[in-house]
């Protein structure tokens, strides 16, 4: 008898802007893996963001967090908008549902395809996810000179630590994946830590020793440690981007670096992510809502299918992940169908088709 299908039930929080016109292609993507894959899926509509928070005084509502805990397996989150100035109760619900849901990593792969021009490009970037500057404790206090604004960059070691030990981790696990493949690119797993200790030594400080003693440990004796001041770590990941693997760095400089990377391979409507905690996973575009393309169909919508991938990956799911990278990376390749924001002329529904189609 055929073992039973698995069915994951999935959170869909479109969000704002492009997040309502790249989360459900998301979900059709799930809705059209093959049968072979013996998984099905459920879904359930949940809300976050500016409108939300427009319409109901809140950008989080808590049924939303409840049902995420309660219900889903996983969920794609699409992107929210912020107000340009200061709005009263607004707060980014993507920074607390991290938060709330212990989401401590956010893991980010940036790679070039097979048949891309020039070296190939393929790093992760593993960002510590719930602390740092996006704390958001910030005060403003008024002195005879004038205002002075401030903010808590708060750096632990326990999330150090673990989001260390997430990044050797994932290191070991593509190197696996290497060695498996007929050609091996690289002989040995790669973890940079990335910090600014030289300047903030007790908060980045804390981060590259916690870091460099999580990487210590014997399981990861094959892993080649490195580490790099974050300013010219961003020189050398735009001068040699190849020579990177695992990049592990604390919020901000996580979240600075990924998406200045994401120029190296062509588009941030190409770089996927995931927020994950042992067990539970959301994917998530590293774009935004992106308010100058709003409307017009022409998002592009890989940077989600890829995150419905990573999603799947961290559900266990590794086979469904492979079917979804082998199909976005061969429309890639092909290069026919493509949306603006690669050259192409190709609406976000005609580049979703194409990759469907290759399923
Ligand atoms: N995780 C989230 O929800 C995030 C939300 N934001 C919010 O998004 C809003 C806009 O922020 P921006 O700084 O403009 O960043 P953005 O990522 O929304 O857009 C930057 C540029 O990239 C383009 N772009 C982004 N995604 C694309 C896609 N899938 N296909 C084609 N082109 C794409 C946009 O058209 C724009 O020119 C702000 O309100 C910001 O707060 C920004 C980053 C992350
Ligand atoms: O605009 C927002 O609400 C949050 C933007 C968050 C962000 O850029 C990230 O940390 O990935």
């Amino acid at each position: 008898m055929a073992a039973a299908a698995r069915t994951l039930r999935i959170g869909l929080i479109p969000g704002d802007g492009i997040g309502r016109e790249v989360i459900p292609a998301g979900r059709r993507l799930l809705e059209s893996l093959p049968s072979s894959l013996n998984l099905k899926f459920s879904f359930v509509d949940l809300d976050a963001g500016f409108d939300t928070f427009k319409r109901t005084g809140t950008a989080l509502p808590d049924k939303t967090v409840e049902v995420l805990k309660k219900e889903c397996d996983g969920a794609l989150f699409g992107a929210v908008s912020s107000p340009t100035t200061k709005v009263a109760g607004y707060s980014s619900p993507i920074v607390a549902l991290r938060k709330k849901l212990d989401l401590y990593a956010n893991v980010r792969p940036v790679k070039t395809t097979a048949g891309s021009s020039g070296e190939p490009i393929d790093l992760v970037i593993v960002r510590e996810n719930t602390e740092d500057l996006y704390v958001k404790e910030e005060r403003t206090h008024d002195t005879p000179e004038g205002k002075v604004a401030e903010a808590i960059k708060r750096i632990s070691e326990r999330a150090s630590s673990r989001i260390a030990t997430m990044a050797g981790e994932i290191a070991l696990r593509r190197q696996k994946i290497r060695d498996a493949a007929p050609v091996s690119t690289r002989s040995k797993p790669m973890v940079t830590i990335t910090h600014k200790s030289n300047v903030l030594s007790q908060t980045d400080g804390l981060f590259r020793e916690t870091a460099r003693k999580a990487l210590a440990a014997e399981r990861f004796a094959s892993v080649v440690k490195e580490e790099q001041i974050v300013d010219s770590m961003v020189y050398k990941i735009f001068r040699q981007p190849e020579y990177y693997d695992v990049i592990v760095a604390p919020n901000l400089y996580g979240d600075i670096l990924s998406d200045g990377a994401a120029a190296l391979v062509g588009s941030l409507g190409l770089v996927p992510s995931a927020n994950v905690t042992d067990g539970f996973a959301i994917g998530e575009p590293c774009h935004g809502s992106a308010p100058d393309i709003e409307g017009k169909g022409i998002a592009n919508p890989i940077a989600t299918l890829r995150s419905v991938a990573l999603m799947l990956e961290f559900l266990g799911e590794e086979a469904a992940a492979a079917k979804i990278y082998t199909a976005v990376d061969a429309n890639l390749d092909e290069g026919k169908l493509l949306s603006p924001d690669l050259g192409g002329k190709a609406s976000t529904e005609e580049v979703l088709n194409d990759v469907l189609k290759r399923l």
